[in-house]
């Protein structure tokens, strides 16, 4: 688990500098997700601007499933009109959290596992 961590807070930190976004951690476990037939995740930010702080600041959903193995299930991200990247099984994707608003299409057949989590703000070294 901690070596999963270290690698998944490594691709948060390789890529951070496209938000301009200062030094990066993890405060929550990642999620593990499986999505079955007719299973879907409506669109949402994954940090609201109601939600308290601390604030998620980069979303990464990372793919286990291959594209046979499940049918519908698209990852849609609201960006300049709906994306829907082809994910493989071990693609992962990283986006705003605050500002990217997205959803998962229902599964129709099979079954589709992911794992999500968040970085948030390191906190300041004193
Ligand atoms: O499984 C996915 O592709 C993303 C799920 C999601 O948006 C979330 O858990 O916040
Ligand atoms: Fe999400």
């Amino acid at each position: 688990m901690l070596i999963i961590t270290e690698h998944l807070l490594g691709l948060f930190e390789a890529v951070r500098g496209q938000w301009q976004l200062a030094e990066l951690d993890m405060l929550e476990h990642a999620q593990y997700c499986v999505y079955g037939p007719e299973d879907h995740f409506d669109w949402h930010l994954d940090q609201p601007a109601e939600a308290p702080p601390p604030a998620r600041r980069l979303s990464l959903v990372l793919m286990l499933s291959a594209p046979g193995d499940f049918s519908g299930g698209e990852l849609e991200l609201n960006l300049a009109g709906t994306a829907r990247p082809r994910l493989c099984a071990g693609d992962a994707i990283i986006f705003p959290a605050e500002t990217v608003e997205h959803r998962v299409a229902p599964v129709e057949t099979g079954m589709r596992q992911t794992l999500v989590c968040w970085a948030y703000d390191a906190p300041a070294a004193i």
